[in-house]
């Protein structure tokens, strides 16, 4: 493990310099082998608000795979370049290579003033574009929209998937900006997305697919919709779920690092679970398999 790890890190010390030249600098001393979860699933199967709240316990980084296609998209649409157009194509996944990147997580953030305090807050993921917040902008259904033609560009793929494996190999100084920080305390590293268990982290300590049924997934995801909107009447149920089926089609039939369950990849249904109930779920799978390695979590 060890060894291909140390393999992993030449090769993207070789491949990203050549890439992103003026952006990287790396940890000379990437200070240990982090355990890597790898939780996989299509939209809304839950994996973001389990992994954040594994991560709190475990003492493990989170990093959001997908927030950094939704940041590429967004980054895209602003310099009015189209995701599914040829000829911009290049343009993209150059500003892919060049766009910083830096996304945090706030593990204990304050209750919202109108929850009950006794209720925790989950933990909160900021996404930052070249030093702007863009954590709502990330999320608007025009980003939702278009991120497909981002996420099937090979060459953005390969720039990301080199940052997201840089991230959870522990190397992560970036000139003037931060891919995310790796606490001196933390155990290991939570990825979610489509690829992160097939493509990503292919050796990850533990991988897991989270699915439910379109339908309860497209529940979930009009409910937060509407306790994001201000004006709830907007919303049209049957328009999520045509989305998020499209997102679906999209996300397993792509030619380049489909949506799949790596074949050792445990497989977890969230239809009838709660939030809480997933991530217990996942904890225990966790500290099973670290048992099982050896690794003193
Ligand atoms: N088991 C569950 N039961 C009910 N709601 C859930 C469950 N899992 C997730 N959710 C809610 O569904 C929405 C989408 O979850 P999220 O974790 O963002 O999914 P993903 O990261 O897979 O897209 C969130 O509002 C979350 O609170
Ligand atoms: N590892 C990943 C993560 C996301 N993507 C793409 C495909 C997804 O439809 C979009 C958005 O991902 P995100 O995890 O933010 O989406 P949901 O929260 O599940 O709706 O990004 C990807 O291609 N590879």
């Amino acid at each position: 493990m060890t060894f291909i790890k140390s393999v992993q890190l030449t090769f993207i010390a070789s491949s990203l310099s050549k890439q992103c030249k003026n952006i990287i600098k790396f940890n000379k001393n990437p200070s240990k082998n982090l355990f890597q979860l790898a939780i996989d699933g299509p939209a809304a199967s839950g994996k973001s608000s389990t992994a954040r709240i594994a991560a709190q316990r475990l003492k493990f980084e989170y990093i959001d795979s997908g927030a950094m296609y939704r940041a590429v998209t967004l980054a895209a649409l602003r310099q009015n370049l189209s995701p599914l157009s040829l000829d911009d194509a290049s343009k993209i996944s150059q500003l892919a290579a060049t766009s910083h990147i830096f996304i945090h997580t706030i593990f204990n953030p304050p209750p919202i003033a109108h929850t009950s305090s006794s209720k925790p807050s989950l933990p909160q993921t900021l996404v930052y574009l070249n030093g702007d917040d863009v954590t709502h902008d990330i999320r608007s259904p025009e980003i939702t929209k278009n991120i497909s033609g981002i996420a099937s560009n090979p060459d953005v793929r390969r720039v990301l998937v080199e940052k997201q494996r840089a991230f959870a190999n522990g190397i992560y100084d970036y000139e003037g900006d931060k891919l995310n920080t790796i606490r001196k305390s933390s155990k290991g590293v939570v990825m979610d997305g489509r690829d992160v268990g097939t493509v990503v982290l292919p050796n990850a300590d533990l991988k897991i697919f989270v699915t439910a049924p379109a339908r309860i997934r497209a529940i979930r995801r009009f409910k937060e919709l509407q306790q994001s909107s201000t004006n709830k009447s907007l919303i049209d149920f049957n328009k999520v779920l045509e989305d998020l089926e499209k997102r679906d089609k999209n996300d397993y039939e792509r030619k380049i690092s489909p949506l799949k369950k790596a074949d050792d990849a445990i497989l977890l249904d969230t239809r009838d679970m709660s939030v809480m109930e997933q991530a217990d779920k996942i904890i225990e799978l966790v500290l099973e398999r670290a048992k099982e390695k050896n690794i003193d979590l």
